[in-house]
This record gives structure tokens, sequence and C-alpha cells, in this order.
């Protein structure tokens, strides 16, 4: 093995119950020196160092594995798309992953990151489709739809949902405190002889067709 952070990757997912072949192996060794090569060019996220990718992107991507088992959440055969998935995550962790199991969609609208996964398709032998636009102009409906560090909650909430398939699953990975993004969605009013209520609006717009 040549990177040792891949050794910390395989002790943190054994100790969490994550187990891979050889060949997953070899294929998150390939992720990790595409990702080192190409986010110097392309400006694929702020890590930076091995280790913080492997536990900050690798790690935190598969920690989905857990929460599927936990809401026995049957991932077989079925679609799943991630959408602002920028450098593939948690979308491409997954994949290796489940390899064959799903049929993985990745969605982003900067095109400089559509060629580094379309790249790193090629080079990891992966099957996924790489979908470079933005996620509310995509009429395709998908069994899962996963989002990391997309954008304001409600937002991703609101693209998420016109994504899914009937029985459906929107799983939003959230790094902020999640209070803090509510807040600006929070109208509050108060009433005499009566405690103040809280509400959460949240305004559907007719989507344009072009
Ligand atoms: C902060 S990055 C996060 C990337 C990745 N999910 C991660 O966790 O490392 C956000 C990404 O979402 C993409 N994005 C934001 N809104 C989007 C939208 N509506 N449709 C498609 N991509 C979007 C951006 O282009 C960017 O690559």
């Amino acid at each position: 093995m040549e990177n040792k952070e891949i050794e910390i990757l395989i002790k943190l997912c054994n100790q969490n119950g994550i187990n891979f072949s050889e060949k997953q192996i070899e294929l998150f060794d390939k992720y990790l020196s595409m990702y080192m090569k190409w986010n110097k060019v392309y400006n694929l996220s702020s890590i930076r160092k091995k280790e913080e990718v492997v536990k900050k992107h690798f790690f935190d991507s598969l920690t989905l594995v857990k929460l599927f088992e936990i809401k026995n959440i049957d991932i077989t055969n079925k679609t799943i798309a991630d959408f602002g998935t920028g450098g593939g995550f948690p979308g491409v962790p997954l994949k290796i992953y489940y390899q064959d199991k799903i049929e993985l969609y990745l969605i982003d609208s900067i095109q400089k990151k559509c060629i580094f996964l379309e790249m790193l398709r090629k080079e990891l032998n992966l099957k996924y489709n790489v979908i470079c636009d933005r996620a509310e102009n995509i009429k395709e409906k998908f069994n899962i739809v996963v989002s990391r560090a997309t954008g304001e909650t409600f937002e991703v909430l609101k693209i998420g949902k016109n994504l899914l398939k009937n029985k459906g699953y929107l799983i939003i990975m959230k790094g902020q405190k999640i209070e803090e993004e509510v807040k600006p969605f929070t109208i509050e009013i108060e009433f005499k002889n009566y405690p103040s209520r809280k509400f959460i609006v949240i305004e559907k717009h007719e989507r344009k067709t072009k």
C-alpha cells in the first residue's frame, strides 16, 4: 500500500463495521491519487491534506452506509442521485463500496468538476452517470437522492424532493448547525393571552419550462 492514509481509512472503517475487499482498497487508493493531482488544477475542494481527504471526504461519505442500515433503506438495484457532488462526495465512495448494487448519477453544475468525475470514472473503471447541469433542470426521478454541503437546507430540500420517485428517500448530509439555518425561514407571531407561535414557511414556485 502506497498511501498510509488509506490504512487510516481502512482502520476507521473497520472500527465502524465497514469492511473492504482488496479491489475496493485499490479503488480508494486510486481515487486519493486522482483527487490529490486534480484538486490543484480544478480546485475541487478546500481539503488538501491526504489524511483529511480520507477522513472528511471518504469516510464521511461512507457514513451513509450506516444510515442505510439503521433506517433499513434497501439500496439494491436502486437509482441514487448525488446532487452538488463536487469531487464526487458522497456518491463515488458509495459506488466503490456498493459496486454494481447501485445505479449512480452524479450531478453538478460546474463543468470542471464534471470533467474530473468523467476522468475518475475512466481511471477507476466505474460505471456511473455524470450530469453537468443544475439539479433544478433535471426531469429524471431517482429512488434515493443524497446531497452533502450543497447549500442551504431548505433550498436543498426544495430541489431534492423534485428529483425523487414515489417512496424515495432524500438524504441531506449536514455539517453546519441546523438551527442557524432554520432561523431565517422561521416566522414568529405574537398572540395576546397565548404564547408566541413559530412557523416555517416554504413556498413552492412553478418551474419555468425552457
Ligand atoms: C461545497 S461543494 C460540495 C461538494 C461535495 N458534495 C462535497 O461534499 O464535497 C457544493 C457543490 O454543489 C454544486 N451545486 C450547488 N448547487 C447546485 C445545484 N442547484 N445543482 C447542481 N449542483 C449544485 C456546486 O457546483 C458545488 O460543486
